[in-house]
C-alpha cells in the first residue's frame, strides 16, 4: 500500500494517525495542530493577561514537559507576553521523584525558566516515604493529593505568582467527570470540569490549559518535538477507583475515538446545571472550593491505571452467572427520606492550626498531620519537629501562611 499523504498539508507523507478524530497527518503538520489547539483554549477561555507571571506546576512528567514546551512556544509565537516558571514539589519519594527532578532541572536549563522547588520535608515534617512507613500503601495518594495542593500555592506564593497552571490533560478530567458521576458528587464533578479554579481566600488560581488535549497526543506530540522527560509511575499505592474509571473510558474510546471529550463536554454540561453556591467554586461563593480530585483522593496520574483485565474477567463471570442463574430482575423502592442525597455547601475560614483557606476548623493537611504526628514515636517527632532555630514546622507553617494571606 502506497504511503498516505498528510490530511492537512496534502503533500508530506503521514506518520501520526490522530487518536482524536483518526486524521492522518504529517510530523510537522500535527505539531502545528496540537499547539494551535491549546492556543485556542487559552484564548477563548481568556486564561492569561499579558504581563502575568504564570507558575507551572512540573512535576517532569510528559503532561507538564509538553505542557512547559507549548507554553514556552506560544507566548513567543503569539506574544502573550507572559514571565513562565518552573514550579516543583518534592513529596520526597526515593527512587521516583528525586530522579524525575533531575528532569525539571534540564528543563529549566532548556526553557530557560527559573525553577523553585519546594518539599514536603520542609513543610510538613514529613516526606512521603516516611508518610508510607506510618499509613502503609494504602490511602497514601490522600496524604499526596492534600499536601500537593497546599504546597503548589505555598510555593507559588513564596515566588509572588497567584496562577498555577497544571498539565491535566482530557483523559484526566474525563475520569474525574466519571467518578463523580458514579458517586453521585455533582459539586466536585463541577469542579473537576471547570478549566479555571479559584478559591475564596488563596489568591492563586488554577487552570489547566491540556485541558482538551488527549494524552495519547500528548505522548505523540513528546515524542515527536523529543522533549526530555521522566516517564517512571509513583511507585506507591493505586488509586483503585480512578483506574476503573479510566478502563472504562479507555474501552469506550476504543469504540468512539471522540468518547473522552464528549464525557469532558457533558461534565461541562453538567456543571453548568449546578447552582454556583452547590459548586463551591470561585471567588463569588466564598467557598474554600478545596480543588477536583487532584486534592481530593491523590493526584490522579498513573496511579491506578489498569489494564481493563480485572474489568474483562468480571465481565466474563457475570456473563457466566447470567447463563447460570434465572433471570431475576430486583427492582428496589427507595426508603423513605433517602431518595435525593442531601447536597452540603461550603462556607469559608481559616484553619485555626495553619491558617491555610478551608471549609473546616482544621484543614484537611493539619488534621492529616496530627494523626501522623500523635503515631510518630516521641523521639522522632522532637527531632524533626524542630528546626535549626527551635520553632517548629507548624508554627514556620503558620507564619509563611499569615505571609500569604497578608
Ligand atoms: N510533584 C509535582 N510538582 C509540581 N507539579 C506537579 C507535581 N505532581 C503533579 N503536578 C502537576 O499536576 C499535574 C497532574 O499531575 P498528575 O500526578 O496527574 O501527573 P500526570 O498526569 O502523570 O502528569 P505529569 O505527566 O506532568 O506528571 C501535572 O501535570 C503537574 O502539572
Amino acid at each position: 500500500m502506497p504511503p498516505s499523504t498528510c490530511y492537512n498539508c496534502k503533500a508530506a507523507r503521514a506518520v501520526i494517525i490522530r487518536p482524536k478524530n483518526r486524521h492522518k497527518l504529517c510530523r510537522e503538520c500535527f505539531i502545528q495542530i496540537f499547539e494551535l489547539e491549546v492556543h485556542e483554549t487559552i484564548t477563548s477561555a481568556n486564561l492569561f493577561f499579558r504581563g502575568e507571571r504564570i507558575a507551572i506546576g512540573a512535576s517532569g512528567g510528559k503532561d507538564s514537559t509538553v505542557l512547559a514546551a507549548v507554553l514556552k512556544t506560544l507566548n513567543e509565537r503569539y506574544d502573550y507576553g507572559l514571565d513562565l516558571s518552573l514550579l516543583s514539589i518534592d513529596e520526597g519519594i526515593r527512587g521516583y521523584r528525586d530522579d524525575s527532578l533531575e528532569t525539571v532541572k534540564r528543563n529549566a536549563v532548556q526553557y530557560e525558566m527559573p525553577l523553585e522547588i519546594v518539599g514536603y520535608g520542609e513543610l510538613y515534617g514529613w516526606t512521603m516515604d516516611q508518610v508510607v512507613e506510618q499509613v502503609g500503601k494504602k490511602g497514601n495518594c490522600t496524604y499526596c493529593g492534600v499536601f500537593r495542593r497546599q504546597a503548589l500555592d505555598r510555593g507559588a506564593a513564596r515566588l509572588g505568582i497567584n496562577h498555577v497552571v497544571t498539565g491535566h490533560n482530557a483523559d484526566d478530567v474525563a475520569e474525574t467527570v466519571m467518578m463523580n458521576l458514579l458517586r453521585g458528587d455533582l459539586p466536585r464533578l463541577s469542579r473537576g470540569t471547570s478549566i479555571v479554579t479559584e478559591s475564596g481566600a488563596s489568591d492563586i488560581k488554577r487552570s489547566k490549559p491540556l485541558k482538551y488535549a488527549y494524552e495519547k497526543e500528548i505522548v505523540l506530540y513528546a515524542h515527536h518535538r523529543q522533549l526530555d522527560y521522566f516517564s517512571t509511575e509513583c511507585i506507591y499505592s493505586p488509586e483503585a477507583f480512578r483506574g476503573s474509571a479510566r478502563t472504562l473510558i479507555k474501552d469506550l474510546e476504543k469504540i468512539r475515538p471522540s468518547s473522552i471529550l464528549d464525557i469532558v463536554k457533558s461534565g461541562e454540561d453538567m456543571a453548568a446545571l449546578v447552582p454556583s453556591q452547590v459548586r463551591g467554586a470561585g471567588k463569588s461563593c466564598k467557598s474554600s472550593a478545596p480543588a477536583d480530585d487532584e486534592a481530593a483522593g491523590g493526584c490522579g496520574s498513573q496511579n491506578g491505571r489498569t489494564s481493563g483485565g480485572e474489568m474483562a474477567a468480571m465481565e466474563n463471570q457475570l456473563a457466566a452467572n447470567d447463563t447460570a442463574e434465572s433471570r431475576e430482575t430486583e427492582i428496589r423502592i427507595p426508603r423513605k427520606g433517602l431518595e435525593a442525597k442531601k447536597i452540603k455547601t461550603q462556607t469559608l475560614q481559616y484553619c485555626e492550626q495553619c491558617g491555610y483557606i478551608s471549609s473546616q476548623r482544621i484543614c484537611k493537611a493539619c488534621t492529616l498531620l496530627d494523626g501522623l504526628n500523635r503515631n510518630r514515636p516521641k523521639a522522632a517527632i522532637e527531632i524533626s519537629l524542630e528546626d535549626e532555630e527551635g520553632s517548629s514546622t507548624l508554627a514556620r507553617q503558620m507564619e509563611r501562611t499569615q505571609l500569604t494571606n497578608s
